[in-house]
């Protein structure tokens, strides 16, 4: 480690052909030409990915399960670099030793005016959030230093980078030091569509009617204004989201490659109109899940000890099959106090079993405490009392509960790693979209997938008790439309099945991708 570099950089033994081993197998003269082959192999196969997530856990969760999708069927070292807590976020899920390597770029919260030792989107408010996107600018420097220290230690430079749609400067990095740069989509084909090109055709203010048309769908594709986030809707090239937003998804654009976190049956639609978009290969190697690490709330050292999973478990259980309601709103986002109120009287008059992870809504301390007053008068005891209702403070181990077979439907703002954790489990949506690209998962969901409906949208609907306890019924009624929804989510999660399967027989979509993605990054260190 040389004194002036501006990144502490944990790397760890890893894998490597051992000289002895070689000469071992060269005595054997019939191995002979297998051991050139391995030689050969192991040359090719060495090489470094440096990746880079944006500060959000809806991203830094899926790069490290891309990281290790990777990491088990190559050679490859692999560097993920961040700012200094979200590794060490990353590092409570690595075990030691580990042949991910992290890297920590020096980040000083209070210099871009947010708090204190805020590095991450998790329960931070909105003006926070662009806060830290323009602050994610200020990682250039120190990326670019460790690149170059890479490149001295390694002798060449890293085969390429990955970085998010939203941090392209890494693109410049690389092609400037001599590599490539590939953009990992961590939303899904459809949605990133959408984004890419909504905030790539601004001002939205101007469209005449509320129907409008987004460039790269087909004409007669109709997105609605509603479906714009307030700060697109207002967005027109000089304000802090569009300065932000703007140059970072045209350089993203002009990555060498993307990868998106979805699966060629359940997109076909999204990546084909992604791909005409984009003019670049786009390797769908989705659903890539979160990582066993990361599973349950074991990893969230340090936050309030809350409901445990056990406890989730143990509750799931006594419960019957599918008649459950989970609801949560993602890492970051929350709804107003008005809206939770609404939900909880739905939730109640609707009579079905929920687990709700709850958080202080819009406008509130999201990590402050939870009060009272933001419920109808005594629901959390009745809910306890008549032990219809739990209530999660603030995180809850989403995946299990997905997967218990006591869950029936999911009540989720549509953030795309919800999404592939719902319907890898067969359990159909209800809808609320309220913010980034969700609208538009949202619409895909419903019109093109059948798996969804939607109860409202954005932090600033009205919406009443009767409302929720309506779409509830829909949803979880087994007849009707309900029934059609869960068939259809069945479906999907056969279809991701299929695309990860891997044996002897037969490599499912997915898995091809992968191997795909591998023969291209391994081509560029020819140039
Ligand atoms: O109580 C919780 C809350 C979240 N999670 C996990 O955190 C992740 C949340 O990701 P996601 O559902 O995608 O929501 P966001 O955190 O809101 O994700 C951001 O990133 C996504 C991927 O780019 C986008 O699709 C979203 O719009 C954007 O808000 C998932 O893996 C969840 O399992 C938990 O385990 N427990």
């Amino acid at each position: 480690m040389r004194g002036e570099q501006w990144f502490t950089y944990f790397g760890f033994a890893q894998y490597q052909l051992s000289f002895f081993t070689l000469i071992d197998e060269l005595g054997n003269k019939n191995r002979r030409t297998r051991l050139v082959n391995r030689m050969a192999d192991a040359a090719n196969k060495k090489g470094h990915i440096v990746m880079v997530p944006y500060m959000a856990h809806g991203h830094i969760i899926p790069f490290l399960a891309l990281a290790r999708l990777i990491q088990q069927r190559t050679n490859f070292t692999i560097t993920i670099a961040n700012t200094p807590l979200n590794i060490q976020y990353l590092r409570s899920a690595l075990s030691s030793p580990d042949q991910i390597r992290l890297a920590e770029l020096p980040f000083n919260a209070t210099q871009h005016g947010l708090p204190p030792n805020i590095e991450n989107t998790e329960n931070l408010p909105l003006t926070h959030v662009i806060h830290l996107s323009h602050s994610s600018l200020s990682l250039e420097a120190p990326f670019r230093s460790l690149i170059s220290q890479i490149t001295q230690e390694d002798g060449k430079p890293p085969l390429c980078t990955i970085s998010d749609v939203f941090l392209s400067w890494v693109n410049n990095v690389a092609k400037s030091l001599g590599t490539r740069n590939l953009t990992f989509t961590t939303c899904g084909a459809y949605g990133t569509l959408a984004y890419v090109s909504i905030w790539s055709n601004l001002p939205h203010r101007k469209t005449d009617s509320d129907e409008f048309w987004v460039p790269g769908f087909p004409q007669n594709y109709r997105f609605h204004r509603t479906q714009l986030h307030k700060y697109l809707r207002a967005a027109d090239g000089t304000d802090e989201w569009s300065r932000f937003f703007i140059p970072q998804i045209a350089l993203s654009v002009e990555s060498d490659g993307w990868i998106c976190n979805t699966v060629e049956d359940i997109e076909p639609l999204g990546l084909q109109l992604l791909r005409k978009y984009l003019g670049v290969p786009v390797w769908s190697v989705g659903p890539v899940l979160p990582p066993d690490a990361l599973k349950g709330s074991k990893h969230r050292a340090g936050k309030e000890p809350g409901i445990t999973l056990e406890a989730c478990m143990e509750w799931l259980d006594l419960k019957d099959e599918n008649s459950v309601v989970y609801i949560s709103f993602g890492s970051q986002n929350t709804i107003s106090a008005s809206q939770m109120m609404a939900l909880a009287e739905g939730l109640e008059e609707s009579g079905r079993s929920f687990i709700w992870v709850i958080r202080p809504p819009f406008g509130f301390d999201m990590n402050g405490e939870f009060r009272e007053e933001w419920l109808p008068k005594g629901f959390e005891e009745r809910m306890k009392d008549t032990n219809s209702g739990l209530m999660v403070h603030k995180w809850g181990p989403q995946l299990e509960i997905l997967s218990h077979r006591s869950t029936g439907a999911f009540l989720s703002h549509c953030g795309w790693n919800s999404v592939l954790e719902s319907l890898s489990n067969g359990v159909p949506i209800i809808g609320w979209p309220l913010a980034a690209e969700q609208a538009y998962n949202v619409k895909m969901l419903v019109e093109e997938m059948g798996v969804a409906v939607e109860l409202t949208r954005t932090v600033e609907s009205v919406i009443s008790g009767e409302q929720v306890r309506k779409i509830i019924e829909i949803v979880m009624d087994r007849q009707g439309k309900g029934k059609e929804m869960k068939e259809k989510a069945n479906e999907v999660a056969a279809h991701m099945r299929n695309a990860t399967k891997e044996n002897n027989q037969e490599k499912g979509s997915s898995v091809r991708a992968m191997d795909d993605l591998v023969r291209n990054i391994l081509s560029y260190k020819a140039l």
